[in-house]
């Protein structure tokens, strides 16, 4: 069977997005000083466009077409330029200012050139182990994912085919939002949503990358320690044996976004530690933390041996990096799952309905650990350590369901796995696809779906998340 949210593609169109009908000003034109940037934010409803009239510019890392219109919405982000540009801009923005301060963006050039020297060492042989495999950490809205998406583009650039890893589940990369992916990139970025599509997407501008996909039905990695770390364990195999098959993907390396709770010395940094030793980690650069840096270049100060030296840099955060309410990261998780079902403005999707029979059904619900922890008392047999005493979370944390009306609304990850496997195979199994639930009729016992495909998944396991919260009712 294909993958669940596979679309069968045909060769990307030039899509071109819609003008806005309401707004009718005429275009306003910007002239960009070398190394300024165009700082903007666009709320969800409006739309703002931006064509390059005249020299060249960059959006986090990924050139723009001169000549071609971006469309842009619900988001905050910037054009940077290195030697000057004339923008012709249009639509509605929040804010919008011409940023001088970019001096974060020559350092951030040079750890591409650090970062293209050991790519360059692993070509020659002169370092076995690969191509440089970077972390990114520092707090909440300090830069990282901009971090990333500059370095991946600039990587591309060079011909190099880095493999990003996302483990922040809030901010689906390639995929929902609840999801820990990796993907080696080998097609350029997409300046109007940051990374391109996946195949769910349908046929885009940008040729589709596939990413590898984990469910983590968790808003942090704090809310089930014992989930995340097999799961980046898994993640980092993976991606190994994938790199070990793959001589240029080798070379460009590996390049890991964290979220910014794992990030705090509570814990000496466990969960940070794994990523490290999971992905042998070798530079870790850390954004808008001084405390942060300090922590981990002692940690790694005494390397017992050469395979174990990691790199610690202190990098700039960028002057533009704005921190986004919690209003915001929901209304755009929302989206995220409205365009994996629907496609986005610029391709719409069509995903089919799908009827299922409880008992052909094998649902697991992931356990809220607090809730568990408050109410473990009375469940007698269920045995939950104390997640901070242990560092390791509760010992049961998906349990075994039939289908219920609380189901409806809820997006449901469909596993590589047999409805049969073992809870340990059923956490760890990687994603087909993404469900939604749109009813579920308890007297002829039948759910029903929407997938993306309209393939039936057959006998797999089927996890229901805590998160992300509140999907709402998507075929209203
Ligand atoms: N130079 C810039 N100009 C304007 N906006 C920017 C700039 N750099 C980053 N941003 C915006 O600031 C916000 C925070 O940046 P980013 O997502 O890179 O931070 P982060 O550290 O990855 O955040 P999180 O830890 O929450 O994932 C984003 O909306 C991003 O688009």
């Amino acid at each position: 069977m294909s993958l669940l949210p596979g679309l069968s593609l045909s060769a990307p169109s030039a899509a071109t997005p819609q003008p806005d009908a309401a707004s009718h000003a005429p275009p306003r034109t910007e002239e960009l000083p070398a190394r300024s940037e165009l700082r903007f934010e666009v709320a969800f409803a409006k739309s703002y466009r931006i064509r390059l009239v005249r020299g060249t510019a960059e959006v986090f890392g990924s050139e723009l077409a001169p000549g071609s219109t971006y469309t842009f919405s619900g988001t905050k982000g910037a054009v940077f330029t290195w030697h000057g540009c004339t923008l012709e801009l249009h639509g509605d923005v929040e804010s919008e200012y011409v940023g001088s301060e970019t001096e974060a963006m020559v350092e951030w050039l040079n750890v591409h050139g650090m970062l293209e020297t050991a790519r360059d060492d692993a070509g020659t042989g002169r370092d076995s182990n690969g191509g440089p495999r970077v972390l990114i950490v520092g707090p909440d809205d300090s830069g990282k994912t901009s971090l990333l998406k500059c370095l991946t583009a600039w990587g591309l650039k060079m011909g190099r085919t880095p493999t990003v890893v996302n483990m922040d589940p809030r901010e689906g990369l390639l995929s929902m939002p609840g999801s820990l992916s990796a993907v080696t990139m080998g097609s350029m970025l997409d300046v109007e949503d940051g990374w391109g599509s996946s195949p769910v997407s349908g046929p885009t501008v940008v040729p589709v990358k596939t990413p590898l996909v984990y469910h983590f039905p968790f808003a942090s990695p704090e809310d089930s320690i014992r989930m995340f770390k097999p799961l980046v364990t898994r993640a980092a195999l993976a991606v190994t044996s994938r790199l070990e098959e793959d001589n240029e993907a080798k070379q460009s390396g590996i390049i890991v976004d964290t979220p910014g709770s794992i990030n705090q010395p509570k814990g000496n940094y466990d969960l940070l530690m794994h990523i490290i030793s999971e992905f042998s980690i070798n530079v870790v650069l850390t954004l808008g933390s001084e405390r942060l840096y300090n922590d981990l270049l002692r940690k790694f100060a005494s390397p017992k041996s050469s395979d174990d030296v990691v790199h610690v840099f202190r990098i700039s955060k960028s002057g533009g990096a704005v921190a986004r309410d919690e209003g915001l990261m929901r209304q755009a998780r929302q989206q995220q799952i409205k365009n994996y079902f629907f496609g986005d403005s610029r391709t719409s999707l069509n995903p089919h309905g799908q009827w299922w029979d409880f008992g052909d059904l094998t649902i697991y619900k992931a356990v809220d650990t607090t809730a568990s922890q408050a109410q473990s008392s009375f469940l007698p047999g269920m045995d939950y350590d104390d997640e901070s005493a242990s560092g390791q979370g509760p010992v049961t944390w998906l349990e075994r369901v039939t289908a219920s009306q609380g189901m409806v609304n809820a997006i449901l990850s469909v596993k590589f796995c047999s409805g049969n496997s073992s809870l340990d195979s059923v956490r760890d199994s990687c994603v087909m696809g993404f469900v939604y639930v749109a009813e579920v009729d308890e007297t002829r016992k039948k759910v029903r779906f929407l997938a993306p495909h309209p393939s039936r998944w057959g006998d797999r396991a089927l996890v229901w998340g805590n998160w992300p919260e509140g999907v709402g009712d998507l075929v209203a």
